[in-house]
Formats: C-alpha cells, structure tokens, sequence
C-alpha cells in the first residue's frame, strides 16, 4: 500500500476518536473551515519556502501541504482516488487544453 493510501487510512479512522490523543482528530473535531485554513497556511508556508527557504524546509512544508489536503479531503468526505481519477482523466491531455476546457484566465 503507498503513502498517501496509508495516510488517508489513519486519517479516517480518527474521526469520532479523543481530540486530546490525536492531531488528527482534533482536526476532525475542528471541522472543515479549520482543515481549509490549515490547508491554506500551509500552501503558503510552502509558497515561502520555495522562494527563500532551503532545499530541505520545502520538502518539509510540501509534505505540511499533502497532510493537510488529505484531512481536508477525508472531511469533506472525499476520496483520494477520486482526485487520481480526475488526475487520470487529465493524463495525455495539453494543460494549456485543460486550462482552456475551465475557461481560465
Ligand atoms: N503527517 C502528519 C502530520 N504532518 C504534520 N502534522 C502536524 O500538523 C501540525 C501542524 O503544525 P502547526 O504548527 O501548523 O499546527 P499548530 O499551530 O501546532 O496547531 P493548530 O494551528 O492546528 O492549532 C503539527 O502539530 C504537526 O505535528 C501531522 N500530524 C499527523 N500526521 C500523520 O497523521 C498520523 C496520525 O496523527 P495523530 O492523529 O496525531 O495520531 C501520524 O501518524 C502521521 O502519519
């Protein structure tokens, strides 16, 4: 099983478990709007990193972001394999193709 299969694993089994045992499932006490705002802190941690930090932070905050998408995912009751599918879904495709089909800028 990989990572992020293992990790969505445990993040759903926090759900209804002791907030003052587990990050996680304080995070799923705290609710979504928290899980975005952590989400959101992170990317830009990263953001930062990339820009300024060392090689090492980056790779730090990058896996802050991925853990803290996947809380946001199991709160919003999403799966991991349905952001791949859509990841799937796009393989082969042209991202300017992509960016085209959504009518962004
Ligand atoms: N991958 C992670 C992981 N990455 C980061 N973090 C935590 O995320 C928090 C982010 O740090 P911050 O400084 O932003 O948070 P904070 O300011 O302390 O807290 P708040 O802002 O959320 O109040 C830290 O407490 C980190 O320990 C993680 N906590 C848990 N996991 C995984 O989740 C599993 C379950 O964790 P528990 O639920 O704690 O058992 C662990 O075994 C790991 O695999």
């Amino acid at each position: 099983m990989d990572t992020l299969t293992r990790l969505e694993q445990t993040i759903a089994a926090r759900k209804g478990t002791d907030p003052a045992a587990s990050y996680v499932a304080q995070l799923h006490h705290r609710g979504v709007p928290v899980m975005a705002r952590k989400l959101g802190e992170e990317a830009v941690e990263a953001a930062v990193a990339a820009l300024s930090g060392s090689r090492e932070e980056l790779v730090g905050e990058a896996a802050d972001v991925l853990f803290h998408l996947m809380v946001l995912l199991s709160g919003k009751d999403i799966g991991l394999a349905e952001v791949l599918a859509e990841l799937d879904r796009r393989e082969g495709m042209s991202g300017l193709d992509e960016k085209a089909a959504r009518g962004a800028d």
